[in-house]
């Protein structure tokens, strides 16, 4: 029987609201973990489980703050022999940059496992319970070590670094356009069929330990007429880095170039993503990174390079250096 810790962080999969159709209007968060346990029966043969409730957010309202204090402890936690996989039940809506967050600074092989559902635990068919035991079953299967953090949600397996919610409101949202589930979860037994390629957990050069804040790195989202005032009101604010979530592939207006390169030159890093949501962004296309000194993000969402490129400016300014870890990771 393997140990399984469950830190509860709040979201849908323990929203509540007083009417059993309602699947979007409700409260996150509210249902103790112990009582969303208490709805998918017995787990005998399969864990032993230990509950902790970190926090009772919606996952709009997840944080730094949060995401170093969860990563402690699951390093601490990880770090017990008696302890041999963590799930992390957490909201949808931010639950991939969690899920990647934890991926880039966890430093244990053993699995960790992200959960959340699309319907409150009061719906009539709430998602949540089936989720939780799935989330369960595959921390607790020897073929989830040394796979990185991984997500499950409506029966699939998904990688963090690739996976992203692609659909508001229905259950059949988290996705890895283009590259696909790693699996399934089918009558309580995980099929795994691809492998993350991309350094994670065990591999990882990031280290949160003495770190109490992330550096400060905006995203901002490409446009038609874009004037450069956002990004120029990020570097006032203190930015050390911009992801840009431009067009296609990465590309930008003469007008944004010329903004960026400015920025760049103060030392701000700058990074081109794509808006698009699927595919490479590639290095000196129609704009010359090398002369630049800019960074780009390979098949990363801006979201998820935001929080590459925050780590990686914990360890160094160089932009050539921090390419390399967006090929690595
Ligand atoms: N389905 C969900 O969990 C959405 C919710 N707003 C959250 O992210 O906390």
């Amino acid at each position: 029987m393997k140990n399984i810790a469950i830190l509860a962080t709040g979201g849908t999969i323990a929203g509540a609201s007083h009417i059993p159709t309602d699947t979007v209007s409700y409260h996150s968060g509210v249902v103790p973990i112990e009582d969303i346990l208490k709805e998918i029966g017995s787990l005998k043969n399969i864990a032993n489980i230990i509950c902790e409730q970190v926090t009772q957010i919606d996952s709009a309202d997840m944080s730094h703050a949060i995401w170093l204090s969860l990563a402690k402890r699951i390093n601490t936690l990880l770090a017990q022999p008696d302890i041999d996989g963590i799930v992390v039940t957490h909201g949808t809506d931010t639950l991939e940059e969690t899920a990647y967050f934890l991926n880039l600074v966890i430093k244990s092989e053993k699995p960790v496992v992200l959960v959340g559902a699309m319907r409150p635990s009061t719906a009539i068919s709430p998602d949540g319970p089936m989720n939780l035991y799935n989330a369960i079953i595959l921390a607790a299967y020897p073929g989830t070590q040394g796979k990185g953090v991984l997500v499950t949600l409506n029966d699939t397996i998904n990688c963090s670094r690739d996976v992203t919610k692609t659909n508001t409101a229905l259950q059949d949202t988290f996705k890895a356009p283009e590259l696909g589930y790693l699996g399934y979860i089918i009558d309580g037994h995980p099929h795994f069929y691809r492998m993350p390629t991309r350094k994670h957990t065990h591999m990882t050069e990031f280290t949160i330990d003495g770190l109490i804040e992330l550096p400060p790195v905006e995203v901002l989202y490409g446009h038609v007429n874009d004037t450069g005032f956002l990004a120029q009101a990020a570097v006032t604010a203190g930015a050390k880095g911009i992801v840009y979530a431009g067009l296609g592939n990465g590309n930008m207006s003469q007008t944004m170039q010329t903004v960026f390169q400015q920025i760049a030159q103060q030392g701000v890093i700058i990074v081109r993503g794509s808006r698009v949501g699927s595919g490479v962004v590639t290095r000196n296309g129609a704009i010359d990174d090398d002369a630049n000194n800019f960074v780009v993000t390979d098949t990363l969402s801006p979201q998820k390079a935001r929080i590459l490129l925050m780590l990686a400016l914990t360890k160094t300014k160089n932009p050539k250096e921090i390419q390399e870890m967006f090929w690595n990771y």
